[in-house]
């Protein structure tokens, strides 16, 4: 039943995956990383400091590098939801030296709440001295969560308050106003219990970063409570964010696409893909990626059994 090719096929990893504890023998991001995105300056260790050429064409956003594991098949999780460990240990590498070259690193609720990760960039070598957090930089988890359905018990949260992690903010919206026109007995209700789970979020020690819904019929009741992607990248920027990367899950992938096919709103893409498929019943994202204009190749590089693909947008 659990033979090693279906296991293969399931996007199951074969081999426990070892952490490289010599800094000597990775000494910075693979050659593919500094062509797609760039380097530090050589005065600055590799993966202490956010890169500082990652700038966005203008002032209202942060710059966006949307990134993701695939399957042959264009699968990210399996059935369900299942999470899978797609990427083998040298491009999972790639991806935490990634992390270390971004002010903060997002998510939906959908992969806080299922994969319950812990976005740290524990796959690199450690440090000789110092300790991984103090030595690498870590970018701030950002989780898009309208209702706020993150757990004050999460990794990220939990590791924060032992000094282990970078705490995370939390992005939302004030459920629409209970004493309002359109407002009904639950509203009232709704309101409460959100409000209750701010205060859990805050008192385990995340923070709430609110975002003000742009809707068009602003006295309308609004049935889609997805948070609006320039208003919350608008919204960190004004709070010192300038770089972030986007790690899915697939509702947020689809979100930043279709909206990058109307607006420049990504700026580069890092697609790792592993040589498996997980079947019809695992979870894709969607949209185009031809949709995008002005989307175009840089590199490719082979990674252990993957292989990733970079591409940016604009000029
Ligand atoms: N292979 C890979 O590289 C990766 C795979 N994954 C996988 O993806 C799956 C999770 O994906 P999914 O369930 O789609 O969840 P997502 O992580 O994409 O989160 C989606 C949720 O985010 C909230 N949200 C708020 N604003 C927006 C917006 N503008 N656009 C989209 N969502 C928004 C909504 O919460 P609400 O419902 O409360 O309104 C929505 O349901 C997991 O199976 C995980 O393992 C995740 C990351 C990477
Ligand atoms: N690069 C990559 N490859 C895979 O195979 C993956 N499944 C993911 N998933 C993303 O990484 C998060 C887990 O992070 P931690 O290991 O807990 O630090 C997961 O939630 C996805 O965002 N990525």
């Amino acid at each position: 039943m659990h033979d090693p090719l279906s296991l293969l096929l399931a996007g199951v990893e074969l081999s426990s995956r070892q952490t490289d504890n010599s800094a000597d023998t990775a000494p910075g991001p693979p050659s593919f990383l500094t062509t797609v995105l760039g380097s530090l300056p050589a005065d600055d260790k590799p993966g202490t400091k956010p890169l500082p050429n990652l700038v966005p064409p203008d002032a209202t956003r942060p710059w966006i590098t949307l990134t993701f594991a695939q399957s042959l098949d264009a699968k990210i999780a399996g059935k369900g939801g299942k999470q899978l460990i797609l990427s083998g240990d040298e491009s999972m590498k790639m991806t935490h030296w990634m992390r270390t070259m971004h002010d903060g690193i997002l998510i939906g609720v959908g992969t806080a709440v299922n994969d319950n990760p812990q976005l740290n960039v524990r796959h690199l070598p450690f440090p000789s001295q110092n300790t991984h957090l103090q030595h690498y930089h870590h970018p701030r988890p950002l989780i898009l969560d309208p209702h706020l359905r993150t757990s004050p018990a999460c990794k990220l949260i939990v590791n924060a308050s032992k000094g282990a992690g970078i705490a995370p903010w939390i992005i939302s919206a004030r459920p629409p106003s209970a004493d309002g026109f359109w407002a009904s007995e639950g509203d009232v209700e709704k309101v409460q219990q959100w409000e209750a789970r701010q205060d859990a979020l805050c008192a385990a020690g995340a923070t709430v970063v609110l975002v003000e819904r742009e809707t068009l019929h602003p006295d309308l009741p609004s049935t889609n409570t997805d948070l609006p992607l320039a208003a919350v990248l608008k919204t960190l920027r004004a709070q010192g964010i300038k770089s972030i990367m986007v790690e899915g899950g697939a509702r947020v992938i689809q979100s930043f696409l279709s909206t990058a096919a109307s607006e420049q709103l990504v700026d580069a893409l890092i697609i790792t893909v592993a040589p498996t498929f997980v079947g019809g019943d695992g979870i894709s994202y969607v949209e185009r990626l031809e949709d995008v204009p002005g989307i175009r190749h840089i590199s490719t590089e082979t990674l252990g059994k993957d292989v990733v693909v970079g591409l940016k947008v604009g000029s």
